[in-house]
């Protein structure tokens, strides 16, 4: 089967603590894999061992086959692997349209570049409206960002995201404090932006994850307590017993 990540043994310990234990795991090419677990599970250090934010203790990481352990965060970006970063990347005081020209232009070398020929200024202009008309926030493009509602933001934050068209989307708790409307608003941005692409989720609104996702895997004190497709988890017993409960 191909994938996009595979990992071996992934392990990462905290001071003798071990947030993430002995993963080994193979994310299949495209769709949405969402990870959900209880709190402490361990699913905030395993996306940030996948995204080279955290060196593992142990094991190994595997991007479409190259083997990426030793792999800086900014090398991992640049072979398509994007992270949101929960707004911290916004530039409050540029405007809307601004912050996501910046991404568009930073997409080859990493780092905004102001210096290029006129076709590539086509290019970047073509990339900032599609952007722009795919999260929803054509209309607030000469907002500042800063003014932005907490669900736009997030949204933003998810067309900073896509500007580089990555392949693989790391996307942790991209529904975090978002109102119901908002929440809606945004499960659509999601599916919209998914074909194509691999997403990974870390999300607790099980109700979304539900409806999202094509498979999730439960993580439980670190390890591995289950995947499946949204039927199977929502079926299993021993997710019943450790998280989901009466939720389902
Ligand atoms: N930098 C750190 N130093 C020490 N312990 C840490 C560190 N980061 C995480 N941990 C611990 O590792 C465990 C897993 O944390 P992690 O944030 O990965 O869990 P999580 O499943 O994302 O939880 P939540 O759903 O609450 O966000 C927790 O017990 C946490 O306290």
């Amino acid at each position: 089967m191909s994938y996009v990540f595979k990992t071996d043994g992934l392990t990462r310990r905290f001071s003798g603590f071990t947030a993430v234990n002995n993963v080994s795991i193979e994310i299949p090419e495209g769709g949405v894999r969402t990870i959900i677990g209880p709190n402490g599970a361990g699913k905030t250090t395993f996306f940030n061992l996948l995204s080279g934010l955290l060196p593992p203790s142990e094991g190994r990481i595997f991007f479409r086959d190259r083997d990426i352990t030793a792999l800086h965060a900014y090398q991992r970006a640049r072979l398509g692997i994007a992270r949101s970063f929960q707004i911290t990347n916004i530039f409050g005081h540029l405007t809307v349209g601004e912050n996501v020209r910046l991404a568009a232009q930073a997409v080859h070398d990493g780092k905004a570049n102001f210096f290029f020929p006129g076709s590539r200024m086509d290019q970047v202009n073509e990339t900032t409206e599609r952007v722009l008309h795919d999260v929803g926030l054509w209309d607030a493009r000469d907002a500042r960002a800063e003014n932005l509602s907490h669900g736009d933001q997030r949204r933003l934050e998810i067309g900073l995201v896509i500007a580089s068209d990555p392949p693989m989307l790391l996307l942790d708790e991209p529904l975090a404090g978002m109102s119901p409307t908002e929440t809606h608003e945004t499960v659509d941005l999601i599916q919209r932006i998914s074909p194509g692409r691999t997403i990974l989720l870390v999300e607790h609104d099980i109700d979304v994850v539900m409806s999202i996702s094509t498979t999730i895997t439960v993580l439980q004190t670190g390890q591995i307590l289950a995947t499946g497709t949204p039927a199977e988890i929502r079926g299993n017993e021993a997710v019943q017993r450790a998280y989901l409960g009466e939720l389902v």
